[in-house]
């Protein structure tokens, strides 16, 4: 074999030729009532830029792979993990004024991880298309979700930046994501958020003191979350969609706005608690290791008045999502 050229070495290895046989039938593609959020911390090493969590990576992958063939249907969104946090605060997206050169490099970091997930699961037998929202107005995003759908594929969706309406720069989080695919594909009914940790905690987790698992949480018709017990989060200085309580407002969205036809789970990629949360019915009742978010018609179960998430370090009973953070 000649000697590869250095143009010829720089590029990515190619993926296998898969045998013909190998390839999954494309009729009768099964119902989707599963969203996954594959967040960042299950991917990725949140401290260090542009660096996969091997261990954590391969559990995502295979636990997705797992599902697929065991012919659950499902939608696939992740979260920017280390490529794409950490542009976005570089490039201060957030502020609305990032220049296009910017949106670029932070479009690509979270495309690289895009494409080296998509690639891990054809590499498994998962028909896997990459899904950009960039600048795709939603009903046409959803449009080509629900086309991959109809052929077979598993749609794989990400957190990206995104331009408002009025031109500003801004963070579409995957979290937000997964509350709009919920509403437009009303055959979900539960949605899933894994990470690294098992769940909402009592504590963050870098906490000295033990921290406990939430493993109830309410929602209202209004989206209004009612939690048993007081917590406390952190989210990292890079970080620019909100963190742990941005998740559990965009869970508690995608349970309220489907009025109880859909549940919700945040899990650790690892546990037992992502299987009982992937293959939950209502019928198997309780989960006990995993955060379960629920629906519950306001008035049943007495507790404060909703007040403004921001200003409260620590919940508990009755409270208010936060404003939205993406501007579509
Ligand atoms: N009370 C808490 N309970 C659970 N996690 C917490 C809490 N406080 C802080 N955290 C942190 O929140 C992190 C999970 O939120 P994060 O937004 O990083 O998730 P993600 O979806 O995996 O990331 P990404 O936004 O990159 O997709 C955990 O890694 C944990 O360190
Ligand atoms: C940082 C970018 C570009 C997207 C963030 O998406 P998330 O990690 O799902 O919150």
């Amino acid at each position: 074999m000649p000697p590869s050229t250095q143009s010829e070495q720089l590029a990515p290895p190619p993926l296998p030729l898969l045998p013909v046989t190998q390839q999954p039938p494309t009729s009768s593609p099964p119902p989707v009532e599963l969203i996954v959020k594959l967040g960042g911390s299950a991917l990725t090493n949140k401290q260090k830029r542009a660096t996969l969590d091997a261990p954590r990576f391969e559990a995502s992958i295979q636990l997705m792979s797992t599902l697929y063939h065991a012919g659950v249907g499902f939608i696939l969104v992740h979260g920017a993990g280390s490529f794409g946090h950490m542009e976005a605060t570089h490039y201060q997206i957030r502020n609305g004024k990032a220049t296009p050169l910017a949106m670029s490099a932070t479009h690509a970091a979270v495309t690289q991880l895009n494409s080296t997930i998509v690639t891990a699961l054809i590499q498994r037998g998962v028909p896997a298309v990459g899904v950009s929202p960039l600048l795709v107005p939603t009903r046409v995003r959803n449009e080509f979700v629900a086309t991959l759908l109809d052929r077979a594929h598993i749609p794989v969706l990400h957190g990206d930046i995104c331009y408002g309406a009025d031109g500003r720069t801004a963070i579409l989080s995957g979290d937000t994501l997964v509350s709009t695919l919920c509403a437009a594909f009303d055959c979900v009914r539960r949605v899933v958020f894994l990470c690294d940790v098992p769940g909402l905690l009592s504590r963050p987790p870098s906490q000295s003191q033990p921290a406990h698992l939430v493993r109830r949480v309410l929602v209202n018709e209004r989206g209004d979350v009612k939690l048993d017990t007081e917590i406390q989060t952190t989210q990292a200085a890079h970080d620019v969609s909100g963190g742990i309580m941005a998740k559990l407002m965009a869970a508690a969205k995608s349970v309220a706005q489907g009025g109880g036809r859909v549940t919700a789970f945040i899990a650790g990629v690892s546990s037992e608690g992502a299987q009982q949360a992937l293959l939950w019915r209502p019928e198997r009742g309780m989960t006990s290791s995993c955060t379960r978010i629920s629906y519950e018609i306001a008035g049943g179960g007495g507790g404060n008045e909703p007040e403004s998430s921001a200003s409260m370090p620590r919940r508990r009973g009755w409270f208010r999502a936060a404003r939205d953070d993406a501007l579509r």
